[in-house]
């Protein structure tokens, strides 16, 4: 028997004011693997995190084994017809919530999609999960909460060509989500203490960090690149 989350109401009361860690792997990374994940999350939990994101089927099975912390999962499927990649579809929204994930992630962006998202927060809710959407605009949160989901994340700005590329965290977009006094998560290129307390002062209701944490080998290519070309020619 996995340990248990908590009832799935209580799921995104739990994470209030604290970090969530994502832990994934790129494709092609030596860390992708479940055990591997599963033993990041671990760490994840003794650092102090409240909560875990968590890609695929076999990490969210792997990782709930080992925590009862609540899960937010997602899946992240290249398709022909559509851009839409973060959990495409309910059945494997469905599937996520039934592996243990208290929260679902799903693409809420205005990209053409293979199924309306209302009835897939609909599923999700069925199936005893909360509903995080991921947003790149406030447009797109403002439909996502008319929609029927619980929250919005600001994980895919920066991913949509209309919305802003920025190589920092989307602070505009913080600002925007408070003042339509939208519930928010704040999510994506948050990679350093000071920047995730900052986020949490401008309202959001939890933090997200994945890369600056839990992707080793991309942290080393940030290293690398400052190094690059700034020896000192002495
Ligand atoms: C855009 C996209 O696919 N984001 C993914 C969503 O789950 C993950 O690859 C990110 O690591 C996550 O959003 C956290 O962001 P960062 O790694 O920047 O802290």
């Amino acid at each position: 028997m996995p340990p248990s989350d908590t009832s799935p109401s209580s799921t995104l009361e739990r994470l209030r004011g604290g970090l969530v860690v994502s832990c994934q792997a790129n494709p092609g990374s030596p860390l992708r693997d479940p055990y591997i994940i599963s033993r990041l999350a671990l760490a994840a939990e003794a650092g102090g995190a409240r909560g875990l994101r968590i890609q695929g089927f076999g990490d969210v099975q792997a990782v709930r084994a080992v925590t009862a912390l609540p899960i937010i999962g997602l899946t992240k499927t290249d398709r022909d017809d559509t851009d839409v990649y973060i959990t495409p579809t309910s059945a494997e929204a469905v599937n996520l919530a039934e592996l243990g994930a208290g929260i679902v992630a799903l693409d809420a962006t205005r990209r053409p999609r293979p199924e309306p998202l209302p009835d897939m927060i609909a599923a999700v809710h069925r199936a005893g999960a909360q509903v995080m959407a991921d947003i790149s605009t406030l447009d797109e949160a403002l439909t996502a909460m008319e929609a029927g989901a619980d929250i919005v994340g600001t994980t895919l700005s920066g991913y949509t060509p209309y919305s802003r590329q920025l190589t920092g965290p989307d602070w505009a977009l913080l600002a925007e989500l408070r003042a339509a006094g939208l519930p928010f998560v704040a999510e994506g290129r948050i990679n350093s203490p000071a920047e995730a307390a900052q986020a949490l002062g401008l309202g959001a209701h939890f933090v997200v960090v994945g890369s600056a944490i839990t992707r080793p080998d991309v942290v080393t290519g940030w290293f690398a690149q400052a190094l690059r070309g700034a020896a000192d020619p002495a």
